[in-house]
């Protein structure tokens, strides 16, 4: 299993071309699902869950030809519409391919996702959803067996706001017959950018980047090319890497506009940002000052910053305190960065992050993917050398983490 050894104190500085967003990719994959046509993508970052996607589509007989960055998905010869537990059991996202099939081909047979390390997950309103649309579903074995003949368009309130949940009744609405409106629907980047591909391929979407998505469904849709936005998430890490260790980086490929509250956080501990239409610059001189915040649906400080902030207030000036309310169990980093010299304690919903001057380097567990960015950041601050353990989770989601931290001056290596 392969490990990332961090040896801390170098001050970071030179330039970083950020990856297109994973959390926009994996929905924009699964609509290759809804048209025999071909659909063209730019951008699409290496990461495990990618080939892990690519993986089950093929699978399933969606033809993906990929050249880079470059791939090309044509969806004519799809012969089996499951979704085996196997593959979901790594990837969550794999319960997009859901709303897609049972639209267009009228049934689908997916594994339920199960609990996961932050939170229990449940995919109850992506069901709920489905089945407002006419979907008849059952679980049975630890699978969702869902089958419609068409699906209807109708008027769907979800209980709470999410993410996947929007994005999969988004792309079922897509090829329902008349009418769906989605209320309490998700505005995060990637959900208005699954949206932007749907448009492009015939799909008649009104209220993108709204909380009311409308959508009139159409019989058909065809191909389209479409440039995966870039990562704000691997953004937002590389900037906390920066204030936590010091250093002068410019993020490339990039925007500035989705990430609006936790650049705010990043100025208030200290970092001085400045930016243009597709780069951030970030300088740090000082030792961040600690941040309070709390996690909210976007456009609020969104939940896969939460540890990397957590990270850097862990070294900060002062205390913090660090509230989550997306998911019920995703501080599974805390004692991980204790074991460096972080001085953090849980008190319910609220981690409470008294700075110290320095952490020290020592083993530590990667849990989950953001808990693994965390751990990175606080090693590259950190004195003397940190083994990161489990860094598959960290590889789900950073395309080549190392290489990019290496190239601005990180001593970093990984362990086979
Ligand atoms: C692939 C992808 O895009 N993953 C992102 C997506 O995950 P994901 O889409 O799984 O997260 P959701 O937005 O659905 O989850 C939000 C909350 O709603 C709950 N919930 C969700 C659906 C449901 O049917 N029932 C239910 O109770 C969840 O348990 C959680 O507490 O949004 C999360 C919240 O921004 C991010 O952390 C993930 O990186
Ligand atoms: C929680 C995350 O991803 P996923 O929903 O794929 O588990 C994440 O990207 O931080």
């Amino acid at each position: 299993m392969d490990k990332l050894l961090i040896t801390g104190g170098s001050r970071l500085s030179g330039d970083i071309t950020i990856s297109g967003a994973k959390n926009a990719a994996l929905p924009i994959l699964c609509a290759g699902l809804l048209t025999a046509d071909t659909v063209q993508l730019s951008n699409v970052p290496h990461l495990q869950d990618v080939s892990t996607m690519t993986k089950l589509l093929r699978q399933m007989g969606l033809r993906i030809e990929q050249d880079g960055e470059r791939m090309s998905l044509n969806g004519a010869a799809i012969d089996k519409c499951e979704a085996p537990y196997e593959l979901v059991k790594t990837m969550r996202a794999a319960i997009l391919v859901l709303g897609p099939l049972v639209a267009r081909f009228g049934e689908a047979k997916v594994s339920l996702p199960g609990g996961c390390a932050i939170g229990s997950r449940p995919v109850d309103q992506h069901i709920k959803g489905l089945q407002a649309m006419g979907a008849e579903i059952t679980i049975e074995a630890g699978y969702i067996h869902a089958k419609a003949k068409r699906l209807k368009g109708t008027r769907i309130v979800t209980d709470m706001i999410t993410v996947t949940g929007t994005e999969n009744l988004l792309m079922a609405a897509a090829l329902a017959e008349g009418e769906t409106v989605l209320e309490n629907a998700a505005r995060e980047p990637e959900v208005t950018d699954l949206a932007n591909l749907l448009v492009a391929m015939g799909a008649n979407i009104s209220g993108i980047g709204t909380d009311r998505l409308v959508v009139q469904g159409v019989d058909k849709l065809h191909g389209a090319s479409h440039t995966v936005i870039a990562d704000r998430i691997e953004t937002g890490t590389f900037l906390c890497a920066v204030a936590a260790a010091g250093g002068d980086v410019t993020l490339k490929n990039t925007r500035s506009d989705f990430l609006d509250v936790a650049l705010d956080k990043l100025r208030e501990a200290g970092a001085i940002l400045t930016s243009g239409a597709d780069w951030i610059r970030v300088q740090m001189a000082a030792r961040p000052k600690a941040v309070s915040f709390r996690t909210t649906e976007y456009p609020g400080f969104p939940t896969d910053m939460q540890a990397q902030f957590m990270a850097m207030n862990c070294i900060a000036d002062g205390s913090s305190h660090v509230t989550e309310t997306i998911f019920e169990n995703r501080f599974m980093h805390v004692q991980e960065l204790n074991r460096l010299g972080a001085s953090i304690d849980i008190d319910g919903h609220t981690a409470i992050v008294r700075g110290v001057e320095k952490l020290v380097g020592a083993p530590v567990m990667a849990t989950d993917l953001r808990a693994s960015a965390s751990l990175v950041i606080a090693a590259l601050a950190a004195q003397g050398e940190t083994l990161i353990d489990r860094i598959y989770h960290l590889d789900r989601g950073y395309d080549r983490m190392e290489a990019k931290l290496s190239a601005v001056g990180a001593n970093i290596q990984r362990i086979k």
